[in-house]
């Protein structure tokens, strides 16, 4: 790990070190983290910012409610959010930008490559890129829900080399310390699997949202894209001296040696599944193979409603996930097809579009 090899880095940053009171933001802890931004881009190091805290930062305007409701904590995040960006804006001097995305954004793929070419514009040209969920207009269906996994998407699609996600603890315990007083720091994370999962939990402080979890997720989804992932404490000004130094003041997830291709991996961590094809329970085919691609014959079911290019899952009727795939037939015409008695409509449709999914558009999810 070091600092100078970094080209673009994204830094999350967490509730509790925006409005760690809730009276509003403080610029308190965010100094710190201003200095270590500065002294990035000072280096030639480009820097996207992903900010949590409207929602804290607004609170105070509202009355005094131990569980706000999502419409209350919509309004909060619509009345902190300004005051967050301000607080920020104070903090640096060179311009910075807003953006406010929801899922439904980067989902979809057209509107991810505008976002990508937005967020590399306002680096080319020097801003630094500020990053929230839109909290104030997101429906359940179309929302993140949390910005650890948000700097995660974003971190792919800016394309980053590291994602430091600053928290209000040192780093991934062995169990939650806010509870457990013999919890140990992991320094650092090789592979995510269930053993790790298993320590995570959910946020204690009355500001997070997801706890150390969605942090795991984060960095499942970072590390699969070559970007080395770290959880560290934003409370303390010396964690930034120390990354500086190219020092782990936190938990280091190391990057796969061979990331995923970047459509693959916005199939298998950003996009939505809108449908899915059901085969056979004895389905052992490899849909990575160009000679053994789905066909019409091999789906038993199609659930949902997609068009061609939507992202579907493929599994077995037992429930087994096996791929997630760009579909090259709507949910419509495979209806259409397997209502047809002879097969002479389905023969005629697959020498046209081909088969079902192509072996350069599937995720296979065998660690699922
Ligand atoms: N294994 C663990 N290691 C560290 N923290 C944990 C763990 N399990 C749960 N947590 C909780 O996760 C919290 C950090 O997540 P969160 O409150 O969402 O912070 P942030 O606002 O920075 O995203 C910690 O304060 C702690 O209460
Ligand atoms: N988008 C929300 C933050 C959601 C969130 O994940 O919060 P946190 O766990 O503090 O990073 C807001 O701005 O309040």
């Amino acid at each position: 790990m070091s600092t100078s090899h970094w080209k673009r880095i994204v830094v999350k940053v967490g509730s509790a070190l925006i409005a760690p009171h809730q009276q509003g933001c403080s610029s308190h802890y965010l100094l710190g983290i201003a200095q270590f931004i500065a002294t990035c881009r000072a280096q030639g190091c480009q820097v996207v910012l992903v900010s949590s805290g409207s929602v804290a930062a607004g609170r105070h305007r509202f009355p005094d409610t131990a569980e706000p409701s999502i419409s209350l904590k919509k309004a909060m995040a619509a009345a902190g959010q300004a005051d967050m960006m301000a607080t920020w804006d104070k903090l640096f001097d060179f311009p910075s930008a807003q953006l406010l995305l929801t899922h439904g954004d980067l989902r979809d793929r057209d509107r991810y490559i505008s976002i990508k070419n937005t967020i590399f514009t306002l680096l080319d040209n020097g801003l630094l890129p500020i990053i929230n969920e839109n909290d104030a207009v997101t429906a359940a269906k179309l929302r993140v829900g949390d910005n650890d996994n948000l700097s995660a998407m974003v971190a792919a699609a800016a394309d980053a080399d590291a994602l430091i996600i600053c928290s209000d603890v040192k780093g991934l315990y062995t169990k939650n310390p806010n509870l457990h007083e013999d919890a140990t720091l992991i320094k650092q994370v090789s592979e995510i699997n269930a053993e790790i999962y298993a320590m995570a939990g959910g946020a204690t402080s009355s500001v997070g949202t997801g706890g150390m979890l969605t942090k795991i997720e984060a960095a499942e989804k970072a590390i699969s894209h070559g970007i080395e992932t770290m959880i560290v404490d934003g409370f303390d000004a010396d964690t930034f001296n120390q990354l500086l130094k190219g020092q782990n003041p936190g938990t280091l997830f190391t990057p796969y040696d061979v990331p995923m291709q970047e459509h693959l991996h916005w199939m298998m961590h950003t996009s939505q599944i809108q449908g899915e094809l059901i085969v056979e329970n004895d389905f052992s085919a490899d849909l990575e193979e160009h000679d053994t691609q789905l066909t019409t014959d091999d789906v038993v079911a199609v659930r949902g409603n997609f068009s061609v290019g939507d992202t579907v899952l493929v599994r077995k009727g037992d429930g087994t996930k096996l791929a997630k795939a760009k579909s090259n037939y709507s949910s419509c015409l495979l209806h259409f097809i397997a209502d047809q008695e002879d097969r002479e409509f389905a023969n005629n449709a697959q020498q046209k579009t081909g088969p079902l999914i192509s072996d350069k558009n599937i995720a296979i999810l065998e660690q699922l």
